[in-house]
């Protein structure tokens, strides 16, 4: 079948400054922690996205966590609904299926399934609690846990960049992220054909709205950014990197001078794509507001404080019917 897509859902295949690729090395081992930074606050002030290269994660673990990932989503619907997210109550973890979350849900209906897993852990308010895995895939949850610990370590060193490159201290957002919520999302989107309209698409027009995202795609491609001239351009996949956006939360701290931008996939083929993101926030309680150095007599704060975890969970209620009785 021939895929016609719509005007509006065209991209432009970027220069390669636009999306820029960033070298950890010095960063992760301290021999240039500053220059690192520096280079990152730049592209969030400009871009809002990068891609990351030397970041630390083994590719033979990154590839073990696809595997697994697709023979998840290749489950029956009986068999992934046994992990459905609705009988995760507020811990908000499970198996999400096709259009039961729609991030711009007055315009596209998203064609894509989740898996959403977290930490285990015994704290009680929303976001906490215990990971269901599946029983067909014993293997799931070792690999799970080892490529969690990895996106961990990463994000608190990219975290710590981001700090850095505001002159604050490194540890600035430790404090705030001491046992943060976090969100290690699967990713399935079927291949569209025919013709494409934005009333369907891979995930629609978003930004993210946590601290900061790391995200992990495969091959296909499909992944839309919109730069600040307003175009549309691909963000296509490079091997050995992880793509890193940062979310609503760092464009509060900042005062607007970082950016939080919008994205979009659309996966136009005959292929299914699978992806990773991992959602790095900060503590249920942790307050948001505007940090000391992005902040003056001339430039005030334009954000009143608030919590993190009210914050992320007003937000879920309204991308959730289970949670529809918490308005
Ligand atoms: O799958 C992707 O490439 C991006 C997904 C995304 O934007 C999200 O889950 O917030
Ligand atoms: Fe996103």
């Amino acid at each position: 079948m021939t895929t016609v897509i719509e005007n509006n859902l065209h991209s432009i295949t970027p220069l390669f400054e636009e999306i820029p690729v960033i070298d950890l090395s010095s960063l992760l081992d301290g021999s240039n922690e500053y220059a690192v930074a520096k280079n990152i606050g730049d592209v969030c002030e400009n871009v809002g996205f990068m891609y990351i290269k030397n970041h630390g994660v083994p590719q033979s673990l990154i590839d073990r966590m696809y595997q697994l990932s697709q023979m998840f989503f290749a489950l029956s619907l009986e068999q992934k609904s046994e992990l459905d997210i609705a009988l995760s109550g507020k811990t908000l973890r499970g198996y999400i299926k096709t259009y039961a979350e729609n991030v711009n849900p007055t315009v596209t209906n998203d064609l894509k399934e989740c898996l959403d897993l977290a930490k285990d852990s015994n704290g009680k308010q929303p976001f906490f609690g215990t990971n269901p895995y599946p029983k067909m895939l014993p293997e799931f949850k070792e690999v799970y846990e080892a490529y969690y610990d990895h996106m961990m370590v990463l994000g608190r060193n990219l975290v710590k960049a981001i700090a850095l490159s505001l002159d604050l201290p490194a540890d600035y957002f430790e404090a705030l992220q001491k046992d943060p919520i976090t969100i290690q999302r699967f990713l399935h989107y079927p291949p569209q054909t025919g013709m494409i309209s934005e009333k369907e698409i891979g995930v629609g027009e978003h930004t993210d709205y946590g601290f900061l995202t790391i995200l992990s795609q495969d091959s296909i491609g499909g992944l839309q950014v919109r730069n600040r001239a307003g175009e549309w351009i691909s963000a296509p996949p490079i091997d050995g990197t992880f793509i890193v956006n940062i979310g609503d939360l760092v464009q509060t701290f900042t005062n607007d001078k970082y950016i939080s931008t919008m994205h979009r996939v659309i996966n136009a083929g005959d292929k299914d794509r699978y992806s990773m993101p991992f959602f790095m926030d900060l503590d249920f309680d942790a307050v948001v507001d505007v940090v000391p150095t992005c902040q003056s007599d001339d430039h005030p704060s334009k954000y009143s404080p608030y919590t993190c975890g009210e914050h992320k969970f007003s937000r879920f209620i309204d991308s959730f019917p289970h949670l529809s009785n918490q308005r």
